[in-house]
């Protein structure tokens, strides 16, 4: 029966969390995204003007999967794409003795970029990996079946070091009860339904709740654009800046709390989670942390919103559902 736990640790202005792994005899740092299925890495056969500055998997160490390909786009447009691997993968102790890792051949400027993350691990459905001509499981699934509970949690926090647990609950991560949801697993993603929003002390509430999914791979928490227009005409100065691509605040302003209700709970993002960064180092106009989820689909609970709970990925009874508790 495993268990394990990895540090979450948080890029620049919490941009994403990045997380320990070795995978064959290299240790590599991924994010870990709820949003997405697929484990894939920089590597040895990585392009060297898309790499540099990157840690590497060697394949070496791995036996091919004959004839398997991957290509996948993120909601982001960033994409990557290669060929698979059999090895081994370990996450905090926790071994999947041959999962199947995904080698890039070819990753968008996002990546390249990104010169702290070696890849992601995808914790989303194994239904959306993109492997072809055959699926495969993520690092969860390949492992679900040995760890002592099958589930994940995820705590990140605002400025420091979270964790990512497998296998167990950690009981001192959170005050107060878990409180689940049922979870819609036909579009692979962690999705459920948030009952409403509200802004500050008030009840005044913002909007009917809807759909949304669980994503740390996503930065921000998008929600509907009546939601988020509200949120920010209670701000001083905030504005929907088209050529930014969102609403931006004065970087001196203290946006209220935002009020999430789930499961017939309310939990609360702190209005300085909402103030999220500079547009460029320097300049007093900062980017909202809530922006609207037009044209998606359903509204993305991202690392703002999860940075403020502790989150449950439960996949050990009948059907899979989400567990949210007060850090
Ligand atoms: O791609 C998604 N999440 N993960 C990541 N984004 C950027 C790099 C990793 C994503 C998933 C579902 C929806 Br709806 C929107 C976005």
């Amino acid at each position: 029966c495993q268990t394990g736990e990895v540090a979450a640790d948080p890029q620049l202005y919490d941009q994403s969390y990045l997380s320990p792994v070795t995978i064959g005899n290299s240790e590599l740092m991924l994010d870990f995204d709820t949003g997405s299925a697929d484990l894939w890495c920089f590597s040895t056969e990585s392009p060297a003007a898309q790499s540099a500055g990157h840690g590497l998997y060697n394949p070496s160490t791995g036996t091919e999967l004959d004839g398997a390909f991957w290509d996948i786009t993120y909601g982001d447009q960033s994409a990557a794409s290669g060929n698979v691997f059999a090895d081994k993968v370990v996450v905090g102790g926790v071994t999947a003795t041959k999962q199947a890792v995904e080698a890039a051949t070819s990753v968008s400027y996002e990546f390249t970029e990104d010169v702290a993350s070696d890849g992601l691990l995808g914790l989303a459905f194994s239904s959306i990996n993109t492997i072809l001509p055959q699926p495969q499981t993520t690092f969860f699934d390949t492992v679900r079946n040995s760890l002592a509970k099958a589930v994940f949690t995820v705590d990140l926090k605002k400025g420091a070091a979270g964790s990512y647990t497998f296998g167990y609950i950690d009981s001192s991560k959170y005050s107060g009860a878990i409180t689940y949801v049922p979870v819609n697993t036909a579009n692979g993603f962690w999705q459920f339904t948030a009952d409403g929003y509200s802004a500050g002390g008030s009840d005044s509430s913002t909007g009917r709740g809807g759909v949304a999914i669980a994503d740390t791979g996503t930065s921000l928490l998008y929600l509907p654009a009546s939601v988020a227009k509200a949120y920010y005409s209670g701000i001083q100065g905030a504005t929907f800046d088209f050529r930014q691509g969102g609403y931006t605040i004065p970087c001196s302003a203290t946006p209220p709390d935002f009020n999430v209700a789930i499961g017939g709970k309310t939990f609360t993002v702190p209005g300085s989670y909402i103030n999220y960064a500079p547009l460029r180092a320097g300049s007093s106009t900062c980017f909202g942390g809530i922006q609207a989820d037009t044209g998606i689909g359903f509204s993305i609970f991202g690392d703002v919103f999860l940075k403020a709970v502790y989150a449950v990925f439960d996949d050990s009874g009948s059907s899979p559902r989400l567990g949210f508790a007060a850090q």
